[in-house]
């Protein structure tokens, strides 16, 4: 469960965030859309812990929240995979750095690797890479922590529509396998309705619009006109605020 409560963010004096109340239940999806400087990537980073509050606060999970949190994964826009490490050592980062023994991490890499199909990817670099095989890895590294909360920026942004679609698909996937709380940044209106059970729209640093989205997790939504009734539901409450105009 996330509860953030009157939260500011500022960078200098610009007002990144401006008193913003949020809620999502626990192992339920969040999308977060919004006009661009809206504030979305800044509330992504304020729930990862990397940026701090001038006002107002975090919970997770009723804990306040003072910075990384052991059970929190993030997927920034470019994967942040390691240019010089292999895809095996990619996925192994996090649990290094939290001090996993080695045979547990060698049986956990491997295990999500074959989950998510990317294994006879292993010993290749991140540049031998397709952007959805990227993606893919940056998934792998997340989920090999064992998240409690996934945090994700723009997860498909700069891919194909079919890869996007891919991608999308094994979200969804790996949350029914194992739901957890999943909050993800967007600018793509099928994908904030794909993956949001809750859809939050933000202008100028909080929230305008909350829609519960029942076309979350529905089989074939996509072939479905009811979820494209809801991407027009969503891209109306955009055009309010001149959403593509900004672009
Ligand atoms: N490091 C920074 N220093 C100063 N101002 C910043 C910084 N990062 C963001 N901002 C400002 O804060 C506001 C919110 O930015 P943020 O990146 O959170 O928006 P966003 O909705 O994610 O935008 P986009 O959709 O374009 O990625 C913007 O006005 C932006 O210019």
């Amino acid at each position: 469960m996330i509860e953030v409560k009157d939260l500011v963010v500022k960078y200098g004096d610009e007002v990144a965030i401006n008193k913003m109340n949020l809620f999502v239940e626990k192992n339920t999806t969040c999308a977060i859309i919004g006009a661009s400087g809206c504030g979305k990537t800044t509330l992504l980073y304020s729930l990862a812990g990397l940026v701090f509050p001038d006002k107002g606060s975090i919970y997770i999970d009723g804990i306040k929240n003072n910075g990384i949190r052991k059970n929190t994964a993030v997927i920034l826009q470019n994967h942040g995979l390691l240019p010089w490490k292999t895809v095996w050592d990619n996925v192994a980062l996090g649990l290094k750095a939290r001090g996993v023994v080695k045979e547990k991490i060698n049986d956990k890499v491997e295990s999500i690797l074959k989950e998510l199909s990317i294994y006879d990817y292993k010993d290749k670099y991140p540049i031998e890479l397709s952007g959805g095989q990227s993606q893919r890895v940056g998934i792998c590294r997340a989920l090999a922590i064992n998240p409690d909360l996934l945090l994700m920026d723009e997860p498909t942004s700069a891919l194909d529509q079919m890869t996007k679609e891919k991608l999308q698909n094994l979200v969804l996937k790996i949350y029914k396998n194992k739901p957890l709380t999943i909050v993800s940044v967007t600018h793509n209106i099928e994908e904030a309705v794909f993956l949001g059970q809750k859809i939050v729209i933000m202008n100028h640093g909080n929230v305008k619009s909350i829609i519960n989205n029942p076309y979350f997790g529905v089989e074939q939504s996509r072939n479905q006109m009811e979820f494209y009734e809801m991407c027009l539901r969503v891209r109306k409450l955009l055009e309010e605020d001149r959403y593509y105009e900004k672009q």
